[in-house]
């Protein structure tokens, strides 16, 4: 099954990856329009089309119902994306019927069969006063009445409907979503066509995954796109600065660095943006638990680790009192029991797990673990023991030091509003994006600094995709 959201997002994914909208609507309609003809023999068809890509659909079925007599009914003519304007001004210039919405409206209408293009997973809130009408309307003809996709008015998530199209059968595409199944008695038969998405492009992060954990809000108040309490350093002193900054590139409203007192004043110095307390001695030992624990509160996810070593009990210890944490570098563990982000690469897999870092160990260990484990590579591997998706964005240059506490501090930026894999995701893309762009201006001999500068125009590109 798949939600409204992941179709949402694979279907970006798959125009990122050259499949485009217009193919996978071709096939839709097509699709639609062969389980019609396998049911019905000629007649007329009356297409219902609301603005969306659901009306695109209904618009290429109509074109492939060649046996039948077809008039097409319009919510209204300004249609919301670049591919349902196509395929409606096709039918108009081959000299179809349309109408109207006050046209038929209050008209009688006869057919054979009833196309619903009126609504598809693009549904949101509750139906406006004329979709309405338009269902209800829908529901009155006798005939045999198909929905695209789901019937209007469903939501495709919960199953849940106040009023909604009726269907005889529905056509819904690439998998089955989740509302389907709980109102059996609007969906009829439920059949599941086949649209030509490759099963790998469900697997591979896109700017889709970006799209759909990156949200603001117009009336926000300071803090609520995200909290993140970096806790490193010591030994190192940059790496936890470098991951602090990744995470306000990321979209962070507020980041706290805390490092030990030792190092204070050069952490501290960095940025004017971070905000840098100190924990008292020279390393992050078990003294320190409590401090942190308390500057945790304030925060929505603890990322913790980062330049220092073997601190991976520490890490445990506070796992068992917050939320959410990322771990990485000296942070790394097996033994966390929040939800987690752990993010080593294949060396480090190796020391924490005591295994290669192959896809099937990184597999089975995020499952006895309980934590999203995004394992840093050529071709990076995220997954929770269950999904798994690779990424495939950054190059050659990202060996430089610095970029794994970067991806850290993105991870803490996401995860801070979402949950772990999908935060995962689209770090790991956001990242490696950022990394080919400033491949792209500086070849070769880029830094974790000019990754970080990359970041918000990576995250642009991908909302803007
Ligand atoms: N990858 C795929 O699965 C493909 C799916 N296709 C089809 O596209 C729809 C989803 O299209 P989308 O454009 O996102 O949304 P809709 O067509 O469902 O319509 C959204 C449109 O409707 C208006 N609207 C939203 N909520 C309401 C409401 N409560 N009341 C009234 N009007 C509402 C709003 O204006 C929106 O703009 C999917 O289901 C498939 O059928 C494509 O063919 C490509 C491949
Ligand atoms: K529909």
């Amino acid at each position: 099954m798949i939600t409204s959201e992941e179709m949402f997002a694979l279907d970006t994914n798959c125009r990122y990856y050259g499949l485009t909208t217009l193919q996978l609507m071709e096939n839709a309609g097509r699709a639609v329009a062969e389980e019609v003809k396998k049911r019905i023999k000629g007649g007329s068809v009356a297409v219902f089309a609301g603005t969306g890509n659901n009306a695109g659909d209904a618009f290429v079925a109509a074109r492939h119902l060649k046996e039948f007599d077809v008039k097409i009914f319009l919510m209204r003519e300004d249609f919301r994306t670049e591919e349902t304007k196509k395929n409606f001004e096709i039918l108009k210039r081959a000299g179809y019927e349309v109408k109207t919405f006050h046209e038929w409206i209050d008209e009688e209408i006869e057919c054979d069969v009833v196309l619903d293009g009126l609504l598809g997973t693009g549904v949101r809130g509750k139906l406006r006063k004329d979709y309405r009408e338009a269902i209800e309307k829908m529901n009155e003809i006798k005939a045999f009445k198909v929905a695209i996709d789901i019937p209007s008015g469903l939501n495709p998530d919960t199953g849940e409907f106040d009023l909604a199209f009726k269907a005889d059968l529905t056509v819904t595409f690439h998998k089955p979503k989740p509302g389907l199944y709980k109102a059996k008695e609007i969906c009829g038969d439920v059949i599941v066509a086949d649209i030509g998405i490759p099963e790998y492009f469900e697997k591979l992060t896109g700017p889709g995954d970006v799209k759909i954990s990156y949200r603001r809000d117009p009336n926000a108040h300071k803090g609520q796109h995200g909290r993140v309490l970096v806790v490193g350093g010591s030994p190192y002193i940059g790496a936890p600065v470098l991951t602090a900054l990744a995470a306000y590139a990321a979209g962070a409203d507020i980041v706290t660095l805390l490092v030990p007192e030792s190092i204070y004043e050069i952490a501290a110095s960095f940025s004017p943006e971070i905000i840098t307390r100190k924990l008292r001695g020279e390393e992050i030992t078990e003294e320190n638990i409590a401090e942190i624990l308390r500057f945790a509160e304030k925060h929505d996810v603890v990322v913790f680790g980062m330049g220092t070593v073997d601190k991976g009990e520490i890490a445990t210890e506070i796992s068992k009192k917050v939320k959410k944490i990322v771990l990485d570098a000296g942070g790394l563990t097996s033994k966390v029991f929040c939800e987690a982000i752990l993010t080593p690469h294949a060396g480090e897999f190796k020391r924490v797990f005591g295994k290669e870092a192959t896809v099937e160990n990184v597999k089975e260990e995020a499952k006895s673990s309980k934590a999203v484990l995004l394992l840093k590579g050529r071709k990076d591997v995220i997954t929770d023991g269950e999904k798994i998706k690779f990424n495939v964005t950054g190059n050659e240059g990202m060996t430089v030091g610095g970029t794994g506490d970067v991806l850290a501090g993105v991870c803490g930026a996401f995860f801070a509003k979402n949950p772990a894999f999908k935060a995962a995701c689209s770090s790991a893309f956001v990242v490696g994006l950022a990394g080919d762009l400033a491949m792209k201006e500086k070849s070769f001999n880029f830094t974790a600094k000019d990754v970080i500068e990359m970041i918000p125009r990576a995250i642009k590109f991908s909302l803007e995709f």
